[in-house]
């Protein structure tokens, strides 16, 4: 089967693309797909696999597909290739428009340079969603989620857990080079703790309004950046005091920086840039 697709990339964190205004698929196909593209050695090689297709409620949608095929319900850095996609080819004619997600509808906004071309991309990814069953986290009271203890593997960790329509568990560190990402990461991931896996994502801070980020993403292992891991680690942040509400945010991510910031009135905004890859066609056999 021939399959017509754009690979891009937000720092990095880069997906294939299948445009569903253009071509069609069978779902019972996706996850095979996604694992199928992912692949570096018999595939393309890429995080994932990402629809862009007709929504009944937005300008457009967007589905997420990890690398191990299974689905996610946002992705931040999809989210600002899928604008720049759209904006790129006559899909929307506008430079603000909103994107259906499995997690949410989300405002976009692209902003232009002098030449006319797509210089960033600001997401309104919605509320943090804060309660335990919102996350979801089992094993204690309905509350909030801020610096619990979390015992893991012999070691005695602090976990603050945020869902931004999906699940991150933060762990703030003194040094981004020690941060246990391939040790801890798979395992925390699939921890009974999180009855539908999680993000993991390690944090130092730098200052008020700076920080390192590594993630290992649900799905997908270590990726290069993660949108929504970003979103949480701010949230993380403020609840933690080490940070303040309404400041902008840099989060230096190992593909490079996002600018978040979580709002008086409970947004929180992401802010960065997207690139196009290539095009081409996938055999799929
Ligand atoms: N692995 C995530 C989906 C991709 C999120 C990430 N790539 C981003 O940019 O937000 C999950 O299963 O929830």
């Amino acid at each position: 089967m021939e399959i017509p697709f754009t690979k891009m990339h937000g720092l990095g964190n880069n997906y294939i693309y299948l445009d569903l205004f253009r071509f069609e698929i069978k779902e019972e196909m996706l996850p095979r797909l996604a694992r199928a593209v992912s692949d570096v050695h018999t595939g393309i090689g890429s995080d994932g696999l990402i629809l862009i297709q007709p929504s009944e409620v937005a300008d457009v949608g967007m589905r997420i597909f990890n690398k191990d095929g299974s689905e996610g319900n946002t992705c931040g850095n999809g989210l600002r290739c899928v604008a720049k996609y759209v904006s790129e080819n006559n899909i929307v004619s506008f430079r603000k428009f909103w994107i259906e997600t499995k997690a949410n509808v989300v405002e976009a906004a692209v902003e232009l340079d002098e030449n006319d071309d797509i210089k960033e991309i600001t997401i309104n990814m919605g509320e943090p969603r804060l309660k335990r069953e919102q996350i979801p986290m089992l094993g204690g009271p309905a509350s909030k989620i801020i610096a619990e203890p979390f015992a893991v593997d012999g070691q005695q960790l602090q976990v603050t857990a945020i869902s931004m329509g999906n699940p991150h568990a933060v762990f703030f560190v003194d040094s981004i080079e020690d941060a246990p990402l391939h040790e801890l990461g798979p395992v925390i991931e699939k921890d009974a703790r999180f009855p539908e896996g999680v993000n993991v994502e390690f944090v130092e801070i730098l200052s008020d309004r700076e920080m390192n980020f590594r993630v290992w993403e649900r799905g997908s292992g270590v990726t290069e950046a993660c949108g929504t891991g970003a979103c949480a680690a701010v949230v993380a942040a403020i609840l933690n005091g080490f940070m303040k509400k309404g400041e902008r945010i840099c989060v230096h991510l190992s593909g490079g920086d996002l600018f978040i910031h979580w709002d008086k009135q409970g947004q929180v905004w992401m802010t960065g840039g997207a690139e196009v890859i290539a095009t081409g066609v996938f055999y799929l056999s």
